[in-house]
């Protein structure tokens, strides 16, 4: 009989070659999850690396972190390039910027869905100028503002590009399409107090975002002129008064006013250098109709109609805090002003060719107010009582005074402002009320109230 085979050999090695497959292949799928998560990593790392370039703002300001950043971003990383582009886009572009007047202005707006921006594009759009906006539609203070301003204009045919100043790509494909004659620059981070919570906003927007644009429009051929929103707010804690232009403006009391100031210095640079026409506005608190919900004026009726208590400043020696409220009709008109007296920029192609005009005016009402008779004059407009709560103005960067001398601007483009605090808040109280449909309420407690005892009507 034969013996059975010896099978303990083969099954040894049966079980050792299982043992090395088992091996290998865990050796092969950790090897292929590192290449995996390194690979990831690499992906991740080179988005980051394009998101700060391209969006170095992680704020709320103009460059702001928000939904649309991303989805710029994405599209920017994911289509090649943005998602402005196509035949279509570059039509509306063409047909949003082109004048429907003899001589009439080609006008990139940016911040057009802006308080200030909005008001001016229609003006100039009106009296038959081109006008293309452009806005980050950012979430400083409430975006569906911005989109209701987007959506007027849009009815009068102003068509508003949606991207950050600080996308360099987007402004010079803009300047491709459209020979822009001038640049109304009014996109900025605005908001003294704000500047504490999130300064690098104010960075990427008044300076960065500011400096990305002169870039653009040095190398424009041809060079556009430039008219931009500078502030009050650069007197800082300046003592003369009124203020004029000749005044010292070295000492700002806050980032904001740091950044504006240096913003007037970074256009003498651009002027020197490039030939660059470029006019710069120092605005005072402007008010009015489709304005700023992040502006004392704005907040203050939201509050007193909501019965809530409202802070009112006063200063470290028991003074009142007053301010040269100015009305945005005489903004817009000053806005207009400037731009129809500046001069074409000389340079071209980023060199200069002869000096080019430089400017700067003060935009203000000549007649500062406190800030208890804003309240006032809204409590009589609201027919509602403020619960006033007065106290020293905390140390955030604001100042006590301002008050504007505007004899430069007068003497240059005729800018005389005509309107005056209780007037410019009837109609900002009229546009709020209809705004957010509380009409019928203020008209009642009006109503209510005047049979009481007279006072003035919203
Ligand atoms: O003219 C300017 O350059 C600046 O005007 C405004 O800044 P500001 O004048 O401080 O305007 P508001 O924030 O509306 O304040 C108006 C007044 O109300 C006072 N205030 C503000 C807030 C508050 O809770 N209580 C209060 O009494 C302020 O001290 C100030 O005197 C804008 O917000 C800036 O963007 C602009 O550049």
């Amino acid at each position: 009989m034969a013996s059975p085979p010896d099978t303990s050999k083969t099954l040894k090695l049966e079980r050792y070659n299982s043992y090395i497959r088992k091996v290998n292949s865990t050796k092969l799928l950790n090897a292929s999850s590192k290449l995996l998560f390194r690979a990831t990593l690499l992906v991740a790392l080179i988005l980051v690396f394009i998101f700060t370039i391209n969006y170095p703002d992680s704020g709320g300001g103009n460059g702001g972190n928000n939904l649309h950043t991303h989805r710029n971003f994405l599209s920017s990383a994911f289509y090649g390039g943005s998602d402005h582009g196509g035949a279509a886009w570059e039509k509306q572009v063409r047909h949003s910027s082109t004048p429907h007047r003899p001589n009439g202005m080609s006008v990139l707006v940016t911040g057009a869905a802006g308080f200030v921006g909005s008001h001016c594009s229609m003006a100039l759009k009106k009296r038959g100028d081109g006008v293309l906006g452009l806005d980050n539609f950012n979430n400083y203070y409430d975006p569906s503002l911005k989109r209701a301003r987007q959506s007027l204009l849009l009815k009068h045919q102003i068509f508003i590009v949606e991207g950050d100043l600080n996308d360099a790509a987007l402004l010079a494909k803009l300047f491709d399409v459209v020979p822009f004659t001038h640049i109304l620059h009014l996109a900025a981070q605005a908001g003294v107090r704000y500047a504490m919570k999130n300064p690098q906003s104010y960075i990427s927007s008044n300076i960065a975002g500011f400096v990305n644009l002169l870039e653009v429009a040095k190398a424009a051929d041809p060079q556009p002129a430039i008219v931009w929103a500078s502030s009050s707010s650069v007197y800082g804690l300046n003592t003369e008064n009124p203020f004029s232009e000749l005044h010292r403006t070295d000492q700002p009391a806050s980032l904001y006013a740091a950044t504006k100031k240096a913003g007037e210095e970074i256009a003498h640079t651009y002027n020197h250098i490039y030939g660059l026409s470029l006019t710069g506005l120092r605005f005072f608190t402007v008010y009015g109709p489709w304005g700023r919900p992040d502006m004392a004026y704005f907040f203050f009726t939201k509050d007193i109609l909501q019965g809530k208590q409202i802070d009112i400043y006063k200063t470290h020696d028991a003074k009142e805090v007053a301010r040269d409220f100015t009305y945005i009709d005489d903004i817009v008109k000053g806005c207009l002003g400037a731009l129809d007296t500046a001069e074409k920029s000389t340079g071209s192609g980023g060199k200069k060719k002869a000096p080019a005009q430089l400017r700067i005016y003060n935009l203000g009402n000549t007649s500062p107010v406190p800030v208890g008779k804003l309240v006032s004059v809204l409590e009589n407009l609201l027919n509602t009582k403020a619960k006033k709560h007065i106290i020293t103005m905390p140390r955030n960067g604001d100042v006590p005074f301002t008050h504007a001398n505007v004899s430069l601007a007068f003497k240059d483009f005729g800018y005389k402002p005509s309107t005056d605090l209780p007037t410019g808040l009837r109609k900002f109280v009229k546009w709020y009320v209809g705004y957010y449909g509380i009409q019928s309420r203020v008209k009642k407690e009006n109503e209510k109230n005047n049979n009481q005892s007279p006072g003035e009507s919203a």
